[in-house]
């Protein structure tokens, strides 16, 4: 969300569930959760999980089999999680740590760093979710950011060789140069989404696709992340120690749709708090995305046009979170 205005927020919706609230308020209500067909909407347990890869491999013989794997994973679902990522375990404990403290403070101490993400607003309806947005030195209290930014440039490095390998899974070769230009920004941010007293009615954030390159996404164990596949929504379960990765939109700009930015979306429980953090890995403002020239030629045209980021984000905050269109990227859809 890198060029989104983050205005401060004045209310805690935590501070309503603390309080004991008993039904969901209004606002927080998505008519389309009262219209479906509640069976057509229930967790399928048909479909799978997206798959979990092993990353120590890249850096050994075996790479071309980690690459096959994530290349799979990106056509097949548009995420995957990584375990022997490379980010410190320790350091990642000390992270939630810092999360769990931070969402414990009194709603007074919380609410200056509470941001109106601009995503949270769908219509009239509102996500069932609090968050803060690591922007600045000040974004959050010292012990949060601390590991906050330590977590960051770690994500940045993660993000960079993902990078490379989802390239190299196209078949396709890059620079380092136009590495640095497309993981340019890590947009951090910690999403907090209380217990619901109705999560029939809620989202924790309704479905919507990244608009970056990729999505590195921290989740503590207790779930609700959900992918839509094959017309399902299908859950995508917590793995301990593992960062769950998905496919954004220039990504799917740049692989000429071979990888598809996956639509998800977060679903509310009635019992546990759950906190997330994802890192939003995205092009410089002025960087421009097209499809990668090597997986181009005339039985493989051009699908989309090249996009200048901060075009796009524009018109992806127009219309991403409203509900007269569904998909950003016709924007640049040839
Ligand atoms: O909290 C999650 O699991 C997902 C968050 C997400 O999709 C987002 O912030 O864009
Ligand atoms: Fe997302």
């Amino acid at each position: 969300m890198a060029s989104a205005i983050h205005l401060h927020t004045t209310c805690s919706l935590k501070k309503l569930v603390d309080d004991g609230v008993k039904s969901v308020p209004p606002k927080y209500v998505f008519p389309s959760r009262l219209s479906v067909d509640k069976s057509s909407t229930a967790t399928p347990r048909t479909l799978a999980s997206p798959p979990v890869i092993d990353l120590a491999p890249l850096n050994t013989p075996e790479r071309s089999h980690a690459i096959s794997q994530i290349g799979d994973a990106c056509r097949d679902y548009g995420f995957f999680q990584v375990v022997n990522h490379g980010i410190s375990l320790e350091l990642i404990k000390r992270l939630l740590a810092a999360a769990d403290k931070f969402f414990a403070l009194p709603a007074e101490d919380r609410i200056p760093y509470l941001i109106d993400d601009p995503r949270d607003k769908r219509s009239h309806s509102v996500n069932w979710k609090e968050t803060v947005a690591f922007r600045s030195n000040t974004s959050a209290p010292a012990f949060c950011m601390e590991p906050a930014w330590q977590y960051k440039a770690e994500v940045q490095k993660l993000g960079e060789t993902l990078y490379r390998a989802i390239v190299e899974s196209l078949g396709a070769t890059t620079d380092e140069g136009t590495v640095k230009q497309h993981v340019a920004s890590c947009n951090m941010m910690m999403h907090y989404y209380p217990p619901c007293p109705d999560p029939s009615l809620t989202f924790g954030l309704s479905e919507h696709t990244d608009a970056g390159f990729i999505t590195i996404l921290l989740q503590d164990q207790v779930g609700g992340l959900e992918i839509l596949k094959d017309g399902q929504w299908i859950p995508c379960n917590p793995v301990p120690e593992a960062l769950t990765i998905n496919i954004a939109d220039q990504m799917e700009i740049l692989s000429n749709g071979r990888y598809a930015s996956i639509l998800h979306r977060v679903v509310t429980n009635g019992a546990k708090p759950r906190l997330s953090v994802p890192c939003f890995l995205g092009p410089s403002m002025e960087a421009v995305t097209s499809p990668l020239a090597d997986i181009i030629d005339e039985n493989n045209p051009a699908r989309f046009r090249g996009v200048v980021y901060s075009d796009y984000l524009q018109h992806y905050m127009k219309v991403r979170f409203d509900d007269t269109a569904t998909n950003g990227l016709d924007f640049a859809r040839l």
